[in-house]
């Protein structure tokens, strides 16, 4: 039996959206098996990475159900950042199993690869004006509707995690040391 053709997809999926599920429904059409990397692993409960690393992984089980692709032809790898351009791709490689070809939309992601000899297969873009997890983060704190920008799965369960309220207080949290680092320093009497 001849190997399956694999494909890697990298994104830090914070949180999974629709953009990404059909990206994701483009890998699947061209190969047999996708490896998904899940990006700066280690980073949760910050404005940018605002959910951990296994509520991200639940997020993308349950909007790949959602979506129809219940054959497991997938693997979800974490991959915590090294903040070494240089050796990133090697560092991919030697975390994730063998793949034969790299699908992104991010143009360091696919330079890094393709300066290792790496096929790099640059996926389209859907409304990515609004498919953005930055434009969703916002929506959320802002109080805005956002759930019509992920899949119905990953809308429940953010609710059931109660991941708006974690965003908003991340938010607070923010603009209250903001405050406090441009109140006037109180030079103490003695
Ligand atoms: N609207 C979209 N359509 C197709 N692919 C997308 C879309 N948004 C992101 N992607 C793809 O997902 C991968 C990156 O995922 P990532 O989680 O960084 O998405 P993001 O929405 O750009 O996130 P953020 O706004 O937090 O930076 C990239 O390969 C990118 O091309
Ligand atoms: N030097 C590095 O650690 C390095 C380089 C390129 C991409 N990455 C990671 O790959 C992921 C790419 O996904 P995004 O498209 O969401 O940025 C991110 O988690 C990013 O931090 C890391």
């Amino acid at each position: 039996m001849s190997r399956p053709k694999r494909g890697l997809f990298v994104g830090r999926f914070q949180p999974v959206h629709n953009g990404h599920i059909k990206a994701l429904e483009f890998v699947f059409s061209q190969v047999d098996e996708v490896i998904i990397g899940i990006g700066s692993a280690q980073a949760s409960h910050t404005l940018k990475n605002p959910f951990t690393t296994s509520e991200r992984m639940e997020m993308l089980i349950r909007a790949l159900e959602e979506a129809g692709l219940t054959e497991k032809r997938y693997y979800l790898i974490p991959l915590p950042d090294i903040n070494f351009n240089a050796i990133w791709a090697t560092y991919v490689v030697n975390m994730v199993p063998r793949f034969d070809v790299v699908f992104t939309g991010n143009s360091l992601v696919a330079q890094l690869f393709r300066e290792k000899g790496y096929e790099v297969i640059v996926q389209p873009m859907f409304r990515k004006d609004i498919l953005s997890a930055t434009e969703i983060r916002r929506r959320m704190i802002e109080g805005e509707p956002w759930e019509e920008l992920v899949p119905r799965s990953v809308a429940e369960y953010i609710r059931e995690i109660k991941g708006v309220e974690r965003i908003k207080m991340l938010a607070t949290n923010l603009e209250s040391s903001e405050k406090e680092l441009q109140a006037p320093i109180r030079i103490p009497e003695f």
